[in-house]
Parts: C-alpha cells; sequence; structure tokens
C-alpha cells in the first residue's frame, strides 16, 4: 500500500495552478517537494490535506480516498501550514494537550509527549505563557508540536524551518529523521535546498503546477548529466532547461 496517492490533481484559481499532477510515495519515505515561489506547492498538500477541493483528481492516504471519506484519511494525517495555526489565548501546554485530546491521545501519553517536544523545542520554560505573546519562530514551534503530539503516519508540513534559529533548525530535523526511522511517512516543502538535500531520500521538483522531475539526488544529478553537483544547482538547471521553462511559461505569473 502507498502512503499517499495522488492522480491527476488539479485546481485553477483564476489560473490554472496544479495541472493533472501525479505523486506516488511509500510508507516510511521522507519526500522533499521543491519548486520555485508559486509552483502550486502550497495549493497541491492543502488538496491532499481535504483543505480545498480540486477541481479534478484523486488523493488516496494509506488506501484510504480523502475526498470520498475525509475524516478517515485526514485521521492518518498531521498537518503543518506556512503560516502556523494555534490559538493565541492558550499556552503551549494547553494547545498541545487540546491537541492530543482532538486525535483522543490518552492524557498520560499526551503529556509525556508535550513535556519532550516543548524541552526538545525550547519552549519549556515559556510552557506556562499565552501563545499571542510569541514570537513567529516561537508560534511555529508550537505549531509543530502540535502536528507531532499524535505520533502521526503521514506528516504533511510546509515550509516546516521557516523562521527557525540555526540551533531550533537542526533540533526539528534530527526529531523529523527519527520519526521516518520509526516508521512514519514525511513529505515537506522548503526552500532551503541544502536542507533537502541533506534529509529528504526523495525530491519532487514542481514547476507550474506541473511535476518537472522526480528522484533521488543522484537520479536527479543524472537527468542534469552532473554527478558532482549541489540539489541547489542541479534544482536551477532543472527548472531553467526547455521543460522547465515551458512549464514556467504556462504558469501564472
Ligand atoms: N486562494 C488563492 N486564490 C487565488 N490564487 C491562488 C490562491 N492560492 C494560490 N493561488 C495561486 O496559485 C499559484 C500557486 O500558488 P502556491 O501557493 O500553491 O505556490 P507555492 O509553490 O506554494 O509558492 P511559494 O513557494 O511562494 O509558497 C500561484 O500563482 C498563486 O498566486
Amino acid at each position: 500500500m502507498t502512503a499517499l496517492e495522488v492522480r491527476g490533481l488539479a485546481k485553477a484559481f483564476d489560473r490554472p495552478a496544479v495541472r493533472n499532477l501525479d505523486l506516488t510515495i511509500a510508507p516510511g519515505e521522507f519526500y522533499g517537494l521543491l519548486g520555485p515561489n508559486g509552483a502550486g506547492k502550497t495549493t497541491t498538500l492543502r488538496m491532499i490535506v481535504g483543505l480545498l477541493k480540486p477541481d479534478a483528481g484523486s488523493v488516496r492516504v494509506f488506501g484510504v480516498d480523502a475526498l470520498a471519506d475525509p475524516i478517515a484519511a485526514k485521521r492518518q494525517v498531521a498537518w503543518l501550514p506556512d503560516e502556523p495555526l494555534i490559538y493565541d489565548k492558550l499556552t503551549p501546554l494547553e494547545f498541545l494537550e487540546f491537541v492530543a485530546g482532538l486525535w483522543g491521545v490518552p492524557a498520560a501519553a499526551a503529556s509525556a509527549q508535550a513535556e519532550e517536544l516543548l524541552h526538545r523545542l525550547e519552549l519549556w520554560d515559556h510552557r506556562a505563557e499565552r501563545c499571542e505573546g510569541f514570537s513567529r519562530g516561537m508560534k511555529q514551534k508550537a505549531a509543530l508540536a502540535g502536528a507531532l503530539i499524535h505520533d502521526p503516519q503521514l506528516l504533511i508540513l510546509d515550509e516546516p524551518l521557516t523562521g527557525l534559529d540555526a540551533a531550533i533548525a537542526r533540533e526539528v530535523k534530527d526529531i523529523l529523521a527519527e520519526r521516518v526511522r520509526a516508521g512514519a511517512t514525511i513529505i515537506l516543502t522548503t526552500h532551503i535546498l541544502d536542507v533537502a538535500e541533506r534529509l529528504v531520500s526523495r525530491i519532487g521538483i514542481i514547476q507550474g503546477g506541473r511535476l518537472l522531475a522526480e528522484g533521488t539526488l543522484a537520479e536527479l544529478r543524472g537527468r542534469v548529466g552532473r554527478s558532482d553537483s549541489t540539489l541547489e544547482e542541479v534544482f536551477l538547471d532543472l527548472v531553467a532547461t526547455p521543460a522547465g521553462q515551458a512549464v514556467a511559461e504556462q504558469a501564472p505569473a
């Protein structure tokens, strides 16, 4: 069974944002969805997690048809939006209790997990302060802890490292790698290509709403014929190729 199977996914706003997109992600994969600004990454993820209705296509999460049975599909998925969404009037501990309650995590397990996450993300000293006074990075950390509290099988993270300082970004990368080693599947977007290079096992590059290239870093290097390139070099090469340009020209401005 696949962790995620997307077929023919499409969405247009005033112009097409995602076009006939197919993605197949196996359980235990750490997948990086990369692409220039406006490529369609967030739109794709929002359709996968059920926040945006596709114009066409299908989404299956661990075999569950996410359009026909969104509640069953969502039960297996944690979603971290690029703009962290937390309840400002709650403290981080209250927020995590609340989220754990929504997921039906038993109180003792939730409290142990919350304590560990808040320590690791350096929010423990702020555990009793309301999130409304937090910086963007602190809110991002609280939202991330919320996404991790129920041990989701599939984690979908939109720019999870934006706004985090270097030490916390390192900690978050460690936490995500641990989750994958423990069997979780992760899909993330990032513009920080050296993070993607070191963290993910497979990469999809999307441009103009279409999948331009997909594979391991070695496979993508093979496509551009440069075996010693960094992911950044490969990425810039691919989005500038005639195929990438053709896709970009059809894309919304
Ligand atoms: N709610 C919306 N209404 C109208 N257009 C939208 C909406 N959401 C996204 N778009 C458009 O769809 C296209 C894809 O946007 P999307 O946010 O998916 O890109 P992205 O790859 O996540 O970009 P970034 O890296 O800048 O976050 C863009 O042209 C964007 O302007």
